[in-house]
């Protein structure tokens, strides 16, 4: 496996108006590398993915792609993105929106009809959504399409694997599956997994380094460095206490008397976990 590095920033700046989201990072992601991305709400992690996908411009610095800047719809990158519910005008089954990652983004390239199915079947199993493949997806509850949405994402074999929070919505258990199917492609495959959550629990026994973006700030290096309690309370500015309780990791407030998700806020959907469409 090549170790040179596959995703670059070099002294990359992204700011909005006078709201600079982070400043001067200097980051090298290498083929295998399961790179974790935390943060509150606003801070910048989802900006951060659209800077790899070419749709963000930096303000300063560079950001390249297998030794390239980066470019809009490169083959090489493959997303899961941001959860959003299908809607009812979607007329697609989910086999069918697995196979438009197998064969529809490749221009030029038909791939035999047979190939695709067993292909999409392949990908369907690999996520657990083989129950449901004949069904709209409009009709799948949001943890349901979620998991489609993985297997599209892997179906290109992309070597630089972008997700943002794909474990929203899904229960424990999909939680737990979906993370170790996204493991398995770093593993197996040599992808950069660059892993936008508000969840490192289920993601722990992955995680090579974390990236902590907060406040125009950010802190990056091995989740030990990071998830401690005078890293996050410097870069909150506040008192934040990070504690492990049975291998996981909770975060509460200063005062103690609050649990936080992680990335120290709380959020309002967390309580709507594959509570349907
Ligand atoms: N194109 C844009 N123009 C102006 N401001 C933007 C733009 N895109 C994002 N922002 C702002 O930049 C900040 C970071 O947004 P971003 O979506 O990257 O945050 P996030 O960390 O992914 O948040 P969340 O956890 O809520 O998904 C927000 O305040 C957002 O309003």
């Amino acid at each position: 496996m090549s170790t040179s590095p596959i995703v670059t920033f070099d002294a990359a700046t992204l700011a909005f108006g006078s709201r600079v989201l982070w400043q001067e990072l200097n980051l090298q992601v290498r083929p295998g590398e399961f790179l974790a991305v935390l943060g509150p709400n606003g801070s910048g992690k989802t900006s951060f993915i659209n800077t790899m996908l070419g749709t963000t411009a930096l303000n300063s610095g560079t950001v390249s792609i297998a030794g390239a800047p980066v470019r809009r719809g490169s083959n090489l990158v493959g997303l899961i993105p941001q959860q959003r519910p299908f809607g009812d005008n979607v007329p697609l089954r989910a086999r069918d929106l697995v196979a438009l990652g197998v064969d529809g983004n490749r221009p030029g390239i038909r791939i035999a009809r047979k190939a695709v199915h067993t292909k999409v079947d392949q990908l369907l199993e690999l996520v657990g959504a083989s129950a449901y493949a004949d069904r709209p997806v409009s009709d799948l509850s949001g943890g349901e399409q979620q998991r489609l949405r993985a297997a599209q994402a892997l179906a290109g074999d992309p070597r630089v694997l972008l997700c943002d929070e794909p474990l929203l919505s899904l229960d424990l258990h999909h939680q737990q599956a979906i993370s170790q199917v996204i493991h398995r492609q770093a593993a197996q495959h040599g992808a950069a997994v660059i892993f936008v959550t508000h969840e490192i629990n289920p993601i722990l026994p992955y995680v090579d380094r974390v990236l902590y973006l907060a406040e125009g700030k950010f802190h990056l290096g091995s989740v030990d460095e990071v998830m401690q309690s005078s890293v996050l309370s410097r870069l909150y500015g506040a008192p934040v206490e990070v504690l492990r309780v049975n291998g996981r990791i909770v975060v509460v407030s200063g005062d103690g008397q609050r649990q936080l998700p992680p990335d120290g806020h709380e959020h309002a959907e967390d309580a709507t976990r594959e509570s349907g469409k």
